[in-house]
């Protein structure tokens, strides 16, 4: 059965874990689990005794040390308790395999970290430094040092740092998930404490807020803090915590940590104010308060974190396999993807040609509704009238007018007709043009495996149009064929089935030839009309076929065709080229399988632990 140690250990590998793998909070675009995991945040105003109190609930003298702000990144800091008598060491996961024994190197890693992000221009940054210190004089615990909050930028600080440095320090308070250690001296205004403002602000309850006064030793003569430490003046949900750290001249006199715990005990101990309080105060008090609290924390916390574990893997899972496989190096595999992706491409295609998708119904509407339209437009009537009808004839007799049927007059007549019939078979073949090219668009949008690769995506675009216009030309070209076969043979029997004219008797010489001659023109239009009508009827059944034949047809069997002639010519790099990713894609697949790395491993971390219950 593990401990209830084992769950801080656990915790805080998986912390580390986020380091490591670049998840501190704060990037709304992916899921964190940084955030959800509890931690305690030391808070404090600058001076106020945050690195003293950190440094005695280790035992060491480790801190960056100096005027201005000198905690500038957060430090997650986790200690690890050892066996006694075993040396103890500090380890920065930035440098893996290196154990630090000399604790001021440890102080001198710190800064130069903090500079390696920040810079030497004092700024501060979020991105935290993990420290890990085994040792026996600690209990399981982490701990996250912020920089001090302050009121005004010292030399070579940007002004903004005074608000940065709040807000950094807020983003972290207000976490729900955070236990704000608020250190605040006592040798001051309790009520204008830094972090006692801020502690009320975000958790008014006081139930995650663990209260510190530190520098009870400083406090002027014939006053006490004995009202603020009895939960009295200031109350929490947790006791407050008095704290006695090795005063300046202390540390230039280099008195060591373990001794300043010791007089720190005494002091309580000896103390006529908290002698009665002695057992609940002092750092070492502080640390295992705290571990016991961060323990008891995180247990109840672990099955929502199991939960949102679980969930986060499902939700990276998802969007990894949508956002597909790395691409392959080799030129006979990337050429299968680029096929492979065509097909896809293709098929989806297919389906808007056949149904399932819409799209296809639209060019059964261009034979149904656009081109029976487009035919009775035709300007027949202009073409039959009298007036025309009377001058294509008598022009077609030339001197000599016809005796019988104007033979040449009827021919000219109809060969005027038949022209127009170009237009609406060249309009329908356009019409189907633009709603495959459309379909081509449309079935590029919609092939999600094409989405990675913008370069493919416009070449396959472009070969799909280069084709459509080859099949384009051909359509027109055999539709325009229909139109001019009806005019290179006219349908015989058609004239031959005509009544005859018949002779009229009475005088030709009367006031009726006129009437007569209209008549026969007359007769004339209406017989060029119908045999029009004819052929009107049968290209109207004759163009879909032409373009589907030629236009759908192909585009359903060979729209790629040539484009895969040419990918069969194409060299490596030709081929890499068409896989040009999309780089921001390429990061995003590179950071959902980083942060992916990260949830499983903190499956496997908690997998590993058998829950004491
Ligand atoms: N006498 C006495 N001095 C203390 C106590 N706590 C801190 N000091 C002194 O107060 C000064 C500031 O303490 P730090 O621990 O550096 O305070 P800090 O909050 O980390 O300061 P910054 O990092 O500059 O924000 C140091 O000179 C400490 O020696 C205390 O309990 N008693």
């Amino acid at each position: 059965m593990a401990t209830m140690e084992s769950l801080i250990v656990t915790v805080n590998r998986i912390q580390r874990a986020c380091t490591v793998l670049g998840d501190h909070g704060g990037d709304t675009a992916l899921p964190t689990l940084w955030e959800a995991l509890p931690s305690v945040v030391v808070v404090g105003g600058q001076s106020s005794g945050k690195s003293s109190v950190l440094e005695s609930i280790v035992g060491r003298d480790f801190l960056p040390r100096g005027s201005g702000i000198v905690t500038r990144r957060p430090l997650v800091l986790q200690l690890h308790k050892i066996e006694q008598g075993v040396q103890e060491y500090a380890e920065f996961p930035h440098l893996p395999k290196k154990k630090f024994t000399d604790f001021a190197m440890v102080r001198k890693e710190i800064q130069d970290e903090t500079d390696r992000i920040t810079g030497k221009s004092k700024q501060i940054s979020p991105v935290p430094i993990h420290l890990s210190i085994y040792s026996p004089n600690v209990v399981n615990l982490t701990l996250i040092d912020l920089p001090g909050l302050t009121k005004v930028a010292v030399e070579g600080q940007p002004e903004s740092i005074v608000q940065d440095i709040e807000t950094m320090v807020r983003s972290y308070v207000e976490k729900p998930n955070c236990i704000i250690l608020a250190i605040t001296p006592a040798n001051q205004d309790i009520a204008t404490s830094d972090a006692m403002k801020l502690s009320r602000e975000v958790d008014p309850s006081g139930e995650r807020t663990f209260g510190v006064l530190t520098k009870l030793d400083l406090m002027d003569k014939g006053t006490n803090a004995v009202d603020v430490l009895e939960g009295r003046a200031y109350p929490l949900q947790h006791p407050w915590v008095g704290i006695v750290n090795r005063s300046q001249a202390d540390i230039n006199k280099n008195v060591d940590m373990i001794a300043a715990r010791r007089r720190e005990r005494d002091f309580f101990a000896t103390s006529p104010d908290y002698g009665h309080l002695a057992s609940k105060m002092g750092s070492e008090y502080l640390a295992k308060l705290l571990s016991k609290h961060l323990e008891s924390v995180i247990r109840a916390r672990l099955p929502g974190i199991t939960s949102l574990i679980n969930k986060s893997i499902d939700e990276l899972e998802a969007e990894l396999s949508h956002l597909g496989r790395p691409v392959a190096v080799d030129a006979g595999a990337q050429l299968y993807t680029i096929l492979e992706l065509c097909r896809a491409f293709d098929k989806i295609f297919k389906e808007h040609l056949e149904g399932g998708r819409p799209g296809g119904d639209r060019i059964y509407g261009v034979f149904d509704h656009q081109l029976p339209a487009a035919l009775r437009k035709l300007p027949f009537d202009r073409h039959l009238s009298l007036q025309n009808i009377r001058k294509v004839v008598s022009e077609a007799d030339g001197y000599q007018p016809h005796l019988i049927a104007p033979e040449q007059g009827y021919r000219r007549l109809i060969d005027g007709a038949l022209h127009y019939f170009r237009g609406p078979a060249e309009a329908s073949v356009d019409a189907v043009h633009f709603l495959l090219k459309e379909l081509v668009r449309r079935s590029i949008a919609e092939t999600q495996e094409l989405k990675r690769f913008p370069t493919l995506q416009a070449e396959i675009a472009a070969a799909a149009n280069e084709s459509l216009e080859r099949f384009r030309e051909e359509s027109k070209k055999t539709t325009l064929r229909l139109v001019e076969m009806e005019s290179s043979y006219l349908t015989v029997d058609f004239f031959r089935k005509l009544p005859q004219e018949v002779e009229k008797g009475g005088n030709p010489n009367s006031v009726s030839a006129d009437r007569y001659v209209e008549g026969h023109f007359r007769r004339i239009g209406s017989n060029v009309s119908s045999y029009v009508g004819m052929v009107s009827e049968t290209l109207r059944n004759t163009i879909p076929k032409a373009v589907v034949y030629c236009q759908v047809r192909e585009a359903k069997q060979s729209l790629l065709n040539h484009f895969y002639i040419l990918l069969g010519k194409k060299e490596a790099k030709q081929l890499a080229q068409l896989l040009d990713e999309d780089p921001a894609l390429m990061e995003r697949r590179q950071q959902c399988a980083k942060r992916l790395e990260l949830y499983k491993s903190a499956r496997d971390e908690i997998d590993s632990v058998s829950w004491a219950r």
